[in-house]
């Protein structure tokens, strides 16, 4: 089975279309108002429309740091998203996806197999690198782990590698990891915030080419 690819933190309309052309499994909306790849909730669903038409279109995910319900409610009160993705604790995910109608997604940081997660009640975990203690965001920082730490692991649900994959080392990746979904940000732009379609075709064909776990 090919490897499923979510591209993370579109904020503009050529970047969106190459994903929707290359099929990609998710687009990644992103409600952290600290990045570079911020979206308000407004643009999210402008930017939406283009693929609400689109058949088979992608999965719409909408990323955010430590929301409160009021946060999730008003970005679902102008824009649908299938999934959120969360950084947050195991126990607010859980309270979260009791109160929305969407799956969700628990984002966790790695940097050893003592960190692998064993959550079972989300939809999906996101294994990630952890944040260096000067970045402002924990995640879209552009750095990986060592991504043996998950060839063993017996993943307690369905989950995705992340944190500083790009076109020339997400084929190494999945191959050294054993992940079956990718997610990527910042390895696909050409400045930050700003999707380079090119990459993102490269980044898709090289992920594609390889199969997971
Ligand atoms: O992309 C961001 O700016 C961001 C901000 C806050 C939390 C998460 C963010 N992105 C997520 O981080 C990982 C890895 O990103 P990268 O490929 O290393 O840039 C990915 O899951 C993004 O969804």
């Amino acid at each position: 089975m090919s490897v499923q690819v979510k591209i993370c933190g579109l904020t503009e309309e050529v970047g969106l279309e190459t994903c929707l052309d290359q099929r990609v499994d998710w687009i990644g909306f992103n409600f952290f108002a600290r990045s570079p790849r911020y979206v308000t909730p407004a643009r999210a669903a402008q930017l939406a429309s283009l693929f609400d038409k689109a058949p088979a279109g992608p999965g719409c995910v909408g990323l955010f740091v430590e929301p409160s319900d009021a946060d999730i409610a008003d970005v679902l009160s102008v824009t649908s998203l299938d999934v959120l993705q969360l950084y947050t604790s195991a126990e607010r995910a859980r309270e979260i996806r009791a109160t929305f109608e969407c799956k969700v997604w628990l984002s966790c940081p790695v940097s050893s197999e003592t960190d692998l997660p064993v959550t079972t009640d989300v939809d999906r975990l996101i294994v990630e690198s952890r944040p260096p203690q000067t970045s402002g965001r924990p995640g879209g920082n552009g750095i990986a782990f060592p991504w043996g730490l998950t060839r063993e692991w017996k993943a307690p649900v369905p989950w995705l590698l992340a944190g500083g994959l790009r076109p020339e080392n997400v084929a190494h990746a999945i191959a050294e990891s054993g992940a079956a979904a990718v997610d990527v940000a910042s390895g696909v732009e050409s400045a930050p915030g700003i999707k380079d379609p090119e990459a993102i075709v490269r980044f898709v064909a090289a992920a594609r080419g390889t199969v997971g776990a």
